[in-house]
């Protein structure tokens, strides 16, 4: 019976800053929240600085990279100034997003197609600085043989569509879009590419979602920083590992299930 691959939980602190800016000041430190986490189980920090920096600033960037002892999973758009940034702060990963200012949240995956000539180079500098490169794309199997030709490791499935289709009870939307995110995971291991997925994602998506063995890393965010309001962020990661557990777990049983 194979145990599937582990599943790492990548926690995005970015909405305690976003809380932060609200007042201005010091208080809620995203950093801070980033060592509880790590405290309670967090794999990795995941954490967005925005060109618009609407929640994390450079500083958090810096302080995080020098507090946490765990992977730092470094969300940026494709930009010379972030390019920059990257190479001086060395996360431990670089997870490439699309950005349009107006934008209240990601919306989409990055436009892997258009930009093949500009992202390849993108690329390609950051992992000669030993950064490992994610590129946040749609679950479609031209945007993973895009990220194929242009070079990079990792892919991370963007989930919102699905997410947004399960909260709205839309049924035949959501088993829709659950069906890409499925087939694209596989495509994206069958490539050789490694596999992470996020956004949007609360107890009951990430339980289901994690029983796609090919998926090694869920990164959330938003919900986890919402619930610690009401249960205390520690309590909040501690029920998010047991949900991706459960839902590993469907993925192991029903393997044993087809070899008994
Ligand atoms: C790329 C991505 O999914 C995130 O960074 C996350 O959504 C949090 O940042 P925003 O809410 O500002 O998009
Ligand atoms: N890349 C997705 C992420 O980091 C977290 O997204 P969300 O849970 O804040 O929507």
């Amino acid at each position: 019976m194979s145990a599937g691959k582990a599943l790492r939980l990548g926690v995005n602190i970015d909405h305690v800053a976003t809380l932060r800016n609200a007042r201005g000041g010091a208080r809620p430190d995203p950093v801070r929240a980033a060592l509880l986490a790590i405290e309670a189980g967090a794999d990795g920090i995941t954490a967005h600085l925005r060109e618009d920096r609407r929640h994390i600033q450079d500083g958090d960037m810096i302080r995080l990279k020098a507090a946490i002892n765990k992977p730092l999973n470094f969300e940026m758009a494709a930009t010379e100034q972030m390019l920059d940034i990257a190479l001086k702060i060395k996360p431990h990963a670089a997870c490439l997003v699309p950005e349009r200012r107006t934008e209240r949240t990601t919306e989409g995956g990055l436009d892997v197609l258009g930009g093949l000539a500009t992202l390849k180079p993108f690329v390609a500098e950051l992992g000669r600085a030993g950064i490992r490169v994610s590129l946040f794309i749609e679950p479609s199997f031209e945007a993973i043989d895009a990220a194929v030709d242009i070079g990079a490791p990792v892919v991370e499935l963007h989930t919102g569509a699905w997410c947004h289709a399960v909260e709205e009870g839309e049924r035949e939307k959501a088993a829709r879009e659950f069906e890409r995110l499925r087939l694209a995971a596989q495509r994206a291991a069958r490539a050789g590419l490694e596999c992470h997925a996020g956004h949007g994602l609360d107890f009951e998506t990430a339980r289901i979602l994690s029983a796609l063995p090919e998926i090694v890393e869920l990164n959330i965010g938003h919900f986890l920083i919402g619930e610690a309001v009401f249960i205390g962020l520690p309590e909040a990661i501690r029920q998010m590992r047991k949900a991706m557990d459960a839902g590993r777990a469907t993925y192991v049983e029903s393997q044993s299930l087809r070899l008994n």
